[in-house]
This record gives structure tokens, C-alpha cells and sequence, in this order.
């Protein structure tokens, strides 16, 4: 039996994405109480297995993008496993990017599971992922027990809430100088990305987006779901500066009626986010708003009169982080502190340079520097504890009182957290 950890050839992109769950119909994620889409269902909607002409489709596209990196577990030429890395930038504290490979489309098929499979294909990724010269990956997981083990961490999170419109009274404000408006897909495809890229640049945790992010938008009814609708709202000087999407689906049950969806709302400024909730959170002929992916400090909460009216559904681990290359993640992300600390990692089998004790240098001018030293640590971090300390949503706290930093020094956990912590939480609004 000959086994092969590799990207798949050209001719072979299809019975790549063969083993993939959601090309085959297969659920792609735990089911849950209050499920990420707006609707009561615990799992997504059954979908069919991909056509071929889908399949080609896929192919075609991922064959031509620079920033797709397959790979593929070949048992004696028949792939049974999949996953892919994309090259993206993320936005880290300060404001700056960094180069990040994010892992998706993973499956191994359900005879071949459990072989460390995936184990190899994600050491092959881990290793081409240094070589581009990208020192963070990133993912979201299926299932929460899987990936701590290849030392990824939650690093961004989201959450699930509810609000009943009879409840939802906003406390008073300024007059909106700005204005409104309902818009077709076609408008809101244009509107969006400058919107977005401002928001990224000011929020830890957003992604650049793939060429043709916005491209899906559409004005087709998607089931009983209903069709999507786009709302924009504009500065007084006719900026777009505000874009929601959402959606009033049709539902069987009483309970359910009247629910509108919003799929997803970024604002530049206090004022356009508030006026578009105002809109969507007291919509004629509705009862109740879902949000279903939103930040953990989402600000409409303190713009209520009564904020616990805001019922949260759900929260949890949205992306994880990872640090492939230590040093240079750390001296790419600034710091809220000047200081210095000294830290040991141990274990990290998967990136083995990254094993050894840092001193982390952070000065005023939000320069950085991280080198091997023989000092003392000041504490002992995790590899999986890193990726989410990265990103700054993360209490340092939290993660000594777990076990995953222990320190050696008084006052070790303390400068941790004022060095590392953002505010802002990071968040990211949507997956890949
Ligand atoms: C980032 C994403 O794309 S998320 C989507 C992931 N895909 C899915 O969940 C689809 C259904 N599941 C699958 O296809 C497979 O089970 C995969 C891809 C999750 C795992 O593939 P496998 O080849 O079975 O994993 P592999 O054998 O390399 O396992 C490595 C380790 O993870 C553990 N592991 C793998 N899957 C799971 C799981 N679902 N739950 C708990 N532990 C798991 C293994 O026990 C093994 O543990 P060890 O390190 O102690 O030896």
C-alpha cells in the first residue's frame, strides 16, 4: 500500500473535493441547540451532493487561485482525505496585517478516519505555510476537540442573540443627519468592500476578503427562507459609511413566525450602526430579531434601555489561532505596554523552531523584538495557549489558572495580560 501526502494534480481536483462532507451531503458541523443560521433548526438544511458540473465548477476556480493550497491523502493513487490552506492577511493588534495561511475543506472519508490522515496533511500545510512565509494559521472547527492538538487555540468569538421587539427601546441619541435605504444585491455588492475594508482596518481579527467575497449576493428567494434584503445607511454627506443584510423567513410553527435574520451588519461609526439596528430591531410585523454571528461585546446591548433585553443563544469559538513561527508573529502584532518578558515553550512537535525560551521586547514606538536567551523564563506558555493570547481576546489570567501559562516569577501573569490584551475584543465577521 503505498500512502501520499501531497496536492492533488489537476486531474484530480474532483475526487478531491469528493471527500470533502459538504460536497457530499454530509453535515459539516455539530448540530446545536440554537443553531449559528437565524432559524430554530439544530443542524443546516440537507443539501444534496455536489453535481459534477459543481465539482468542475470548484476545480476550475481553485485551479486559478494563487492563494488555494490543496492537499490530498492518496492511498495507492485514490484520494481519501482532503484539506486546503488559504493565503490571507489578518488584521492583528495595532492595526497591522498579518500574513495568515487558513485551513478548510478538511474530510478524511469515513473509512479512513482515525489513521492520522489528518495529522500529515496538516504537517505537510504547517511546513509550505513557512516556506510562503506565513507565521500564523487559523481555522474554525467542526467539532471543539479536534484541532487543540495540532496547537490551535480560540481566538475570536461569536455569539447568538435575541432580541423581542417589544423590549428593544433604544435610549435616546442625536438625530441621524444621515439617511437610509433599501438596495438591490447589485448596490449592496458595491457598496460593501469599502465598507468592510475600513471596518478590518480598525477590528483585530477581520480578513482581507477573497476576490469575489461579495459575488454570491443575490435577490433570489433562497427556500422559505426568503430572499435576502440590503440595507445601507450614508453619512450627511452621502457616504456609504453602514451595510446589513437580512432576511424574514417563512416558518411553520407560531412560535417562530415574525422572526427576522440579520445576517450580518458593519458600520463604520457609532452613528450608521446605530441607525441601522434602530431599523431592523423595530421591523412592522415582526416579534423578535436574530443575530446569529456577532461580536461577544456587541455595543447595541448598551444602546437599550434595558440591556439584558439582548437574550444571548449561544456563544462560542469562532476562528483559533496557531503560531507557526513564533518570533515573527510576535514581532508583527504590536503591544499595549512597553515591557519585557521571558517565556519557554516546550512540545510544540509540529513547528520544533519554535521550541526554546523568547525574550519579547515591546517598547513605546510599538516596535518589537523577539529573540532566543538563556535568562530565566518568566513563565512557561503553551503552544495552543499563544494563539489565543495573539489576538488579544484572550485573559492571560484564565489561561494560568487552566494550566496553560505557569509562571516562574511575581507579577509574570499581570505584564502578560497589560502586554498582550485589545480592546476592542477581536472578532471576525465572516469565515472562509
Ligand atoms: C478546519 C475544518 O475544515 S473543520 C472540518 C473537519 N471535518 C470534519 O469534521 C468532517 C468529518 N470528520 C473527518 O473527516 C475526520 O474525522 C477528521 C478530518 C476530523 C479527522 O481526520 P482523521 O484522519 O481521522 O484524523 P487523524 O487520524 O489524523 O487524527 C489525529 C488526532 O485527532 C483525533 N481526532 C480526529 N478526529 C477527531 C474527532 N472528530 N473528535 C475527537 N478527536 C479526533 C484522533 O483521535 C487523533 O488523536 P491523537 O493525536 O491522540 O492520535
Amino acid at each position: 500500500m503505498v500512502t501520499e501526502f501531497r496536492p492533488p494534480r489537476s486531474d484530480e481536483m474532483t475526487a478531491y473535493y469528493r471527500v470533502l462532507p459538504y460536497a457530499n451531503g454530509y453535515p459539516s458541523w455539530e448540530p446545536a441547540d440554537a443553531a449559528w443560521h437565524g432559524g430554530p433548526e439544530p443542524w443546516p438544511p440537507q443539501r444534496s451532493p455536489a453535481s459534477a458540473e459543481q465539482l468542475e465548477t470548484w476545480a476550475t476556480a481553485d485551479l486559478r487561485d494563487t492563494a488555494f493550497h490543496p492537499i490530498g491523502a492518496f492511498v495507492d493513487g485514490v484520494c481519501v482525505g482532503g484539506s486546503a490552506m488559504i493565503s490571507f492577511e489578518v488584521t492583528v493588534p495595532g492595526g497591522g496585517t498579518v500574513r495568515m495561511g487558513g485551513v478548510t475543506a478538511t474530510g478524511v472519508v469515513a473509512t479512513h478516519r482515525r489513521r492520522g490522515y489528518l495529522r500529515r496533511m496538516m504537517q505537510a500545510m504547517f511546513d509550505a505555510a513557512l516556506e510562503r512565509g506565513e507565521p500564523l494559521a487559523m481555522l474554525s472547527a467542526s467539532e471543539g476537540s479536534i484541532y487543540g492538538r495540532f496547537g490551535f487555540s480560540p481566538a475570536t468569538h461569536r455569539t447568538r442573540w435575541e432580541l423581542a421587539r417589544h423590549e428593544a427601546v433604544l435610549r435616546p441619541a442625536e438625530p441621524d443627519p444621515g439617511s437610509l435605504e433599501l438596495v438591490d444585491a447589485a448596490r449592496a455588492k458595491e457598496a460593501w468592500p469599502p465598507v468592510h475594508a475600513e471596518v478590518r482596518r480598525n477590528r483585530v481579527g477581520e480578513l482581507r476578503p477573497q476576490p469575489g467575497r461579495w459575488d454570491g449576493l443575490s435577490d433570489e428567494p433562497d427556500g422559505t427562507n426568503g430572499p435576502m434584503r440590503y440595507l445601507l445607511h450614508r453619512d450627511r454627506h452621502g457616504h456609504v459609511d453602514g451595510v446589513a443584510n437580512f432576511r424574514l423567513p417563512w416558518s411553520p410553527t407560531a412560535a417562530h413566525a415574525g422572526t427576522l435574520v440579520v445576517e450580518a451588519l458593519e458600520a463604520t461609526n457609532p452613528v450608521a450602526y446605530r441607525a441601522l439596528w434602530e431599523l431592523l430591531i423595530d421591523f412592522d410585523l415582526t416579534k423578535t430579531v436574530v443575530a446569529a454571528a456577532r461580536p461577544r461585546d456587541e455595543p447595541l446591548r448598551w444602546m437599550l434601555t434595558n440591556p439584558r433585553a439582548m437574550r444571548v443563544t449561544r456563544q462560542t469559538d469562532n476562528l483559533w489561532a496557531r503560531l507557526l513561527d513564533v518570533p515573527r508573529a510576535l514581532t508583527q502584532r504590536s503591544y499595549s505596554t512597553p515591557g519585557e518578558l521571558k517565556f519557554t515553550i516546550d512540545g510544540d512537535r509540529m513547528c520544533p523552531a519554535n521550541n526554546g525560551t523568547w525574550q519579547l521586547r515591546t517598547t513605546d514606538d510599538t516596535a518589537a523584538t523577539c529573540v532566543p536567551t538563556d535568562a530565566t523564563p518568566d513563565m512557561t506558555i503553551t503552544p495552543a495557549a499563544l494563539g489565543s493570547l495573539y489576538f488579544g481576546g484572550m485573559s492571560a489570567h484564565h489561561l494560568a489558572y487552566a494550566g496553560h501559562v505557569t509562571p516562574h516569577t511575581d507579577g509574570a501573569v499581570d505584564a502578560l495580560s497589560r502586554m498582550f490584551r485589545t480592546d476592542p475584543e477581536p472578532h471576525n465577521s465572516f469565515g472562509f
